[in-house]
């Protein structure tokens, strides 16, 4: 087949479409139809450009340091503007982003942390979509056929040793990686009650060793671990809109997809879309699939009224704050002459994360409260909170990197907020608008603050680690926190400086727009298979996830596709 047409079209070189793309080849002739979530790099003096919609500009400082340290070379990373009504960031232009280079190093913007979810978290939403596929059980053996874990001697009924993911420890991925904070913070944290859990599969809670998806001391994106030779790949076009044409019963049914530049290329099987939480609603709306009433005044063709694309947004909303070490000259934080090891560098220099339940009879004063639809997530089981300690001041910019200051990030694993994506205008290079709602219910003010407190009492308080601690290195404009601040006062310092976790989901939701077998309702053709689809948040970071999500969706085209 010629690049005109092909069987399936995948629209998105995401995480998502690169795992489903080599799933399906030994079957068909395939298209990712992608513009590429990369970061080009090249040389010392190197511009690189950020595709991907969710880049805090806070953090770029941050990653220019790291990715400098990591690759041996100068980052300078650039073209990021702040959406400040979203908490979202852009990039400026996303036709601009692919400057082609000779030799370019390519890297997904992704930090490689990787979590589970709680087995509540999923059971919750094969519920919702009444579809068992989706709980714990029946995602487990997608868990398992992704990844390539580290240690051994895991419970084989948990974890996969074959997988394209290679998932490793801090501790495991070298023994020279040894941050000097690594005992204290553990200490610190069991001496405040939170137990150990040496494998944070299922029930999640307790402290664990900090996990990534690295193979070899080096990240390992998507399309690498996947791998998508032998896939035709067109890139640097977007998909416009997809068009349809009717089956025999005079339904809508995709036929295809309209590229940037004009072209059309033909579907014979299906077209599937994963192009991510906030691209995905896009072309749909684009092509015709959403509300109604929205559509039709801004002129575009109604093919199906489905109000629910582009609505059910969540991310994991998080506070960040630094701290300033007593004993700089120990090499606790990065920036110190010890910090020139390769080792320290095989990985975010972090060691534990940490996932609690927000304890019940202060979630029942919460419920009470507040009249959050899906509050009864928070009671299901799963952690409401992931905290964790980076030896380096990520997230802060301005400060410098000279080895006196750490910082910490705590986590809503189940926010109950819920945002929206809508089309801004008719024209596809237009970015969505993105409504984010973040931090808007009690549930979800409630629970961070408690975190909030809990990192603060560990870090002021409690030995070992208060002994390392000189204290909170306040936001400019912002007083310090304390374990004794009022709940008023915290709140007002996370309503100031809290960002997303880049963990956006929800917009095309299963059992609202999709079904559990990820069919667009009310059309022929088209499917979804990406973060856009999920429910319900999960309490991990999404990558696990969205990798079995992508394995169970490839099993089930397959199956479909043999009958
Ligand atoms: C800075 C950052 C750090 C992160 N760190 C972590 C982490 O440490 N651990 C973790 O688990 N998760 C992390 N995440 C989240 C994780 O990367 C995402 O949840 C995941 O990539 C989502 O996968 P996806 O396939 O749904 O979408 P994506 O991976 O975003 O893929 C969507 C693709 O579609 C393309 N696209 C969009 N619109 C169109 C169009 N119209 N036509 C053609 N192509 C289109 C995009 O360019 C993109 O390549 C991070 C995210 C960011 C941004």
């Amino acid at each position: 087949m010629s690049a005109t047409e092909a069987d399936y079209i995948i629209v998105g070189g995401g995480l998502t479409g690169c795992t489903l793309a080599r799933d399906q080849m030994l079957l068909i002739t395939q298209m990712l139809v992608r513009p590429s979530a990369v970061l080009l790099l090249q040389g010392l003096t190197w511009i690189g450009r950020i595709q991907v919609f969710l880049m805090p500009q806070q953090i770029t400082e941050f990653i220019s340091t790291m990715l400098g340290k990591l690759l041996g070379v100068g980052v300078l990373v650039t073209n990021l503007v702040l959406c400040p009504s979203t908490l979202t960031c852009y990039v400026a232009n996303p036709e601009e982003y692919l400057i082609l280079v000779s030799t370019l190093l390519i890297l997904v913007v992704n930090y490689a942390g990787w979590s589970r979810g709680n087995a509540a978290d999923y059971d919750a939403w094969g519920a919702i979509v009444d579809d068992s596929r989706w709980s714990y059980a029946g995602l487990l053996p997608f868990f398992k056929k992704s990844e390539k874990y580290f240690d051994k001697k895991a419970d084989p009924e948990q974890h996969g040793f074959e997988g394209p993911i290679h998932i490793i420890s801090t501790s495991a991925s070298d023994p020279d990686r040894q941050y000097g904070l690594r005992e204290p913070l553990l200490k610190a944290w069991t001496n405040i009650g939170v137990k150990y859990n040496p494998d944070p599969v299922g029930s999640t809670e307790g402290i664990s060793e900090y996990l990534e998806n690295w193979r070899d001391g080096q990240r390992q994106p998507a399309q690498k671990a996947y791998g998508i030779e032998g896939i035709t790949v067109i890139t640097n076009k977007r998909v416009n809109r997809i068009i349809f044409s009717k089956d025999e019963e005079e339904r809508p049914k995709a036929s295809g997809v309209q590229l940037s530049d004009g072209r059309f290329i033909k579907a014979h099987k299906e077209v599937i879309l994963s192009a991510g939480t906030f691209g995905t609603p896009q072309v749909l709306m684009l092509s015709g699939i959403g509300s109604a009433s929205a559509l039709s005044a801004l002129g575009i063709q109604v093919v199906h009224d489905a109000p629910e694309v582009g609505q059910n947004l969540f991310d994991h909303f998080a506070h960040f704050q630094l701290w300033k070490v007593r004993h700089p000259e120990e090499g606790l934080a990065m920036g110190n002459p010890i910090w020139n090891k390769p080792a320290y560098f095989k990985g975010m220099p972090c060691d534990w994360v940490v996932n609690e339940r927000v304890p019940s009879n202060f979630l029942e004063r919460v419920e009470e409260s507040t009249q959050d639809s899906d509050s009864s997530l928070l009671k299901a089981g799963g952690c409401h909170i992931e905290s964790s300690v980076i030896y380096a001041p990520a997230g802060i910019p301005g400060l410098p990197m000279n080895g006196t200051f750490i910082s910490s990030s705590i986590m809503l694993l189940l926010p109950t907020s819920r945002g929206a994506v809508t089309l801004a205008s008719t024209s596809p290079s237009d970015l969505p608008l993105i409504t984010s709602n973040y931090y808007s219910t009690k549930a979800d003010v409630a629970c961070l603050i408690y975190g909030t407190r809990r990192m603060l009492q560990v870090m002021l308080e409690t030995s070992p680690a208060k002994e390392y601690i000189e204290g909170e290195v306040a936001p400019p404009g912002q007083a310090e926190l304390s374990p004794d601040s009022l709940d008023e006062e915290i709140e007002q310092r996370i309503r100031a400086v809290g960002m997303s976790h880049k963990h956006a989901a929800g917009t095309v939701a299963m059992g609202k727009v999709v079904g559990s077998d990820l069919k667009v309702l009310g059309v022929g053709g088209l499917r979804v298979v990406d973060g856009s689809v999920l429910p319900v948040p999960i309490g991990g970071h999404p990558q696990a996830t969205l990798y079995a999500l992508a394995e169970q969706a490839a099993d089930i085209i397959l199956d479909e596709a043999r009958v």
